[in-house]
């Protein structure tokens, strides 16, 4: 039987984007190649700052044709300065920079924002459960705080203030933004939290976050998670938790929020970050923006959904063009985009071996080799290089 080919959009974005996308997409050349049942056809495609220099606007339509034909996208982020020379070639990929800050009128993060609505992508997924013994000591938490942190967040990514009414300029003396969500927007997000909480033996608590206290669409938010779990997921436990309170568990004790976050937009991005503070650095951390509930290859009914994959991580420019980002969170995006999208599993979880393998130290049976966020000396490649090794001996 001839392989499954699968087209893969990648969007290397700019900063640090094209270093780590090179790294993430090695991992998926390597799985095609090895595999005997798939293909993987990469594309790469202007996105970010670097299609603002070449077409003037972040998101062309023929980049966004082809995210809307692809069986999933690849993302990096956006940076300042010297992208479109990196975009030509894998080695150099995030969306947003200096060089089109937020006093421009066209910048990156509007691709961004824009592609995520224009695809439907109203789930994003963002596991915070990486860490492991050996990481513990690069957690700037007490390593008995950081330990058995096992924190799922999904946040509602097209709605809320990133996508209500705002007055951008109006006089020059004020501006506004507007936080809107409807019962419908809030339903869906909260089943694709249900189901995510469900797919785990015993079913995850879930943890709404918001500010019931001060906004309306934080009251509504509350109302109806609570009313969707109790008639559609009676089986389920849930509990709420303010959202400047929930900034502090996730430092002080944030066990007490294992389990499946839930939250709008603005809450579920800050918050994200956060929680990256206990694996040990915002480079690791992996996302998924999808149209619904991810697909799992466990369930008779799977059926491989498109969707977005990027750490959650920025185009960092202040490491820019140092090859020492880490591309860890994208090569754990990339394994998220095998088991979502495409339903390979196995791969997938190879995948994820290898960077822990790589990840660990000598004394867990790894080999300790880390970006200089994580307190190591390695630089992006020498990351990549030695997980594509492991990975060929896994595949
Ligand atoms: N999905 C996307 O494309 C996102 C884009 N951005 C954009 O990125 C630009 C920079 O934003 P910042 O606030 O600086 O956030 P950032 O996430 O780019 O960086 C925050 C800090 O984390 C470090 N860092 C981030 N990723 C790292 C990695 N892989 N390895 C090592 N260190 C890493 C950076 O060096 C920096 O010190 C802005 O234009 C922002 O809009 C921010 C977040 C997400
Ligand atoms: C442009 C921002 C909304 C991107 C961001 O910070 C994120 O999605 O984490
Ligand atoms: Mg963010």
């Amino acid at each position: 039987m001839s392989p499954k080919s699968y087209r893969i959009v990648v969007l290397p974005g700019d900063g640090i984007g094209p270093d780590v996308i090179a790294q993430a997409t090695r991992v998926l050349e390597l799985v095609s190649e090895t595999s005997t049942s798939v293909k993987l056809i990469l594309e790469s495609h202007d996105f970010g700052g670097c299609a603002i220099d070449k077409h003037g606007e972040p998101l062309p339509a023929s980049t966004l044709a082809a995210c809307q034909q692809a069986d999933a996208i690849l993302l990096g982020e956006q940076n300042p300065g010297q992208l479109c020379d990196h975009i030509t070639d894998w080695n150099t990929g995030s969306v947003g920079g200096p060089k089109w800050g937020p006093e421009a009128k066209v910048r990156p993060e509007q691709g961004l924002l824009g592609i995520r609505k224009a695809l439907g992508l109203y789930a994003n997924v963002r596991p915070a459960n990486f860490a492991s013994d050996s990481l513990l000591s690069y957690t700037p938490l007490k390593p008995e705080i950081a330990r058995g942190v096992d924190m799922i967040v999904i946040r509602e990514l097209i709605g809320g203030l990133y996508f209500g009414p705002r007055q951008e300029q109006g006089d020059g003396d004020t501006a506004y933004d507007t936080m809107v969500y409807s019962v419908g927007e809030v339903e869906r997000i909260t089943r694709v939290a249900a189901q995510i909480a469900l797919a785990a033996n015993p079913p995850l608590p879930i943890h709404s976050i918001d500010k019931a206290n001060v906004l309306a669409s934080s009251r509504l938010w509350r109302r109806v998670v609570t009313e969707t779990l109790a008639k559609e997921y009676p089986q389920l436990t849930v509990d709420h938790h303010l959202v400047d309170s929930a900034a502090m568990i996730i430092v002080a004790n944030p066990k007490k929020l294992n389990g499946v976050v839930l939250t709008e937009n603005m809450f579920g991005d800050i918050l994200s970050d956060e929680t990256s503070v206990i694996p040990g650095s915002l480079g690791l951390l992996p996302s998924a923006s999808l149209a619904g509930a991810p697909a799992l290859v466990s369930d008779p009914s799977f059926k491989p959904t498109s969707g977005i994959y990027e750490p959650i991580h920025g185009s960092a420019p202040d490491i820019a063009g140092k090859g020492i980002a880490n591309p860890i969170g994208t090569i754990l995006s990339a394994a998220m985009l095998l088991r979502y999208s495409l339903g390979l599993e196995k791969e997938a979880q190879a995948v994820e071996a290898a960077v822990r393998k790589v990840l660990d130290e000598p004394s867990a049976g790894g080999y300790g080799i880390r970006t200089a966020d994580l307190q190591g000396k390695a630089t992006t490649v020498q990351v990549g290089d030695k997980i594509v090794e492991v990975l060929k001996s896994l595949l």
